[in-house]
């Protein structure tokens, strides 16, 4: 693991404003060496901004930014984008259609002799497998290829660190999956510490060994996936990962009543308002009145998804959902008894 490593980037007490609006706020954020950390958080969260901070296209305003123990930026001081180590990939490309593919490559490292330049293109067009087109132009790749340009080019200057932002949004969900794939692997074998945006949670989950999840211009939760998913910070991190039903509820002599049944809650003070969380998948159906602890509830209707089916059930007058693994036939009008997964119920303070 690289946990013991001086971090690639550090960003320390980050905010920013554009006007009367905090875009970023006070936002610390480390990357070790051969880590792929993504942000990731709803439009207008601030997740560019801070890309556009650490490359440079934006003043740092408050706070420190510093790639490998060189300090970048801090207010009213601030390295130029052409002489920071930091090599970045945009959503749409931005390719120059007036170069080949080697002349994208090559573009901006004229500060290097010509047979190194030429060396490191070559070296590049192998990795990517673009051997073949170095003398193409642009608009006569495919989507995957021309990515495939365009992380080359970020990764020319031998970046100490790469920001992507978006990387994917461009290209059609089939194509998407593989280029993914291939991209993480080079950034891996590069072992050049990288930050990528993205809207995508799942995208998020499958790129980064860590994950940063932002709202409103701060960090929530910076974890591993897999915590994430397990034990989210707050209502907005678990929703953010997955689809959950909710219920608002007090808590009563070291137990909370909901809707679907009762949930421990050791350690709460009475009268506690909490929020009670249960992923869809976690919600159990089973026989009407087959277990004690169910409470029953009937289906409203339900749809096939291919891995899963998606139960829209009706609790009392109101409306929980279940995801149950496979094609389940279950008919409207059914009564079923549903309950909750005990151990993995998430209780949250009230909103
Ligand atoms: N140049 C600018 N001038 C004024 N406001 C801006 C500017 N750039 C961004 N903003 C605002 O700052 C906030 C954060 O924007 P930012 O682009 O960082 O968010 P984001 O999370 O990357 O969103 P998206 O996913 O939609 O790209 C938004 O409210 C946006 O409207």
């Amino acid at each position: 693991m690289t946990d013991t490593l001086a971090p690639s980037v550090i960003l320390s007490g980050i905010t920013h404003r554009y006007g009367q609006l905090t875009a970023v706020d006070g936002v610390s954020l480390s990357v070790a060496p051969r880590e792929v950390v993504c942000i990731v958080g709803p439009s207008g969260c601030g997740k560019s901004t801070l890309l556009r901070l650490i490359s440079g296209l934006e003043s740092v305003q408050k706070g420190e930014i510093a790639v490998e123990g060189q300090q970048l930026a801090t207010a009213g001081r601030s390295l130029p984008p052409e002489r920071r180590p930091v090599g970045m990939m945009f959503q749409d490309f931005a390719l120059f259609p007036h170069l080949t593919v080697a002349g994208n490559i090559a573009f901006g490292q004229t500060d290097r002799p010509r047979a190194e330049r030429m060396r490191r293109v070559n070296e590049l067009l192998e990795t990517m497998a673009l051997t073949r087109y170095a003398d193409a132009y642009p608009h006569t790749l495919s989507g995957g290829q021309q990515q495939r340009v365009a992380l080359a080019r970020a990764m020319a200057r031998d970046p100490k660190v790469l920001l992507l932002d978006e990387p994917f949004s461009a290209l059609d969900e089939q194509l998407r999956r593989s280029v993914r794939e291939e991209v993480v692997r080079i950034i891996r074998a590069s072992g050049i510490a990288t930050i990528v945006v993205t809207h995508d949670p799942e995208e998020a989950m499958e790129m980064g060994n860590r994950v940063v999840v932002m709202e409103a211009g701060r960090v929530v939760q910076a974890d591993t996936p897999v915590n994430l998913y397990q034990r989210p910070a707050n209502s907005f991190v678990a929703r953010l990962f997955g689809e959950v039903n909710r219920f608002e509820a007090t808590v009563r002599d070291g137990h909370i009543v909901t809707p679907l049944g009762r949930v421990m809650a050791p350690g709460l003070p009475g009268g506690t308002k909490v929020e009670v969380a249960c992923r869809v998948e976690d919600l159990e159906l089973v026989p009407l009145g087959a277990r004690p602890d169910a409470v029953p509830v009937r289906v409203r209707h339900s749809s096939f998804l291919g891995p899963a089916t998606r139960v829209c059930l009706d609790l009392g007058g109101s409306e929980v959902h279940a995801r149950l693994p496979g094609h389940v036939n279950v008919r409207a009008g059914e009564e079923l008894s549903a309950a909750m997964a005990a151990e993995r119920v998430m209780v949250f303070p009230a909103g």
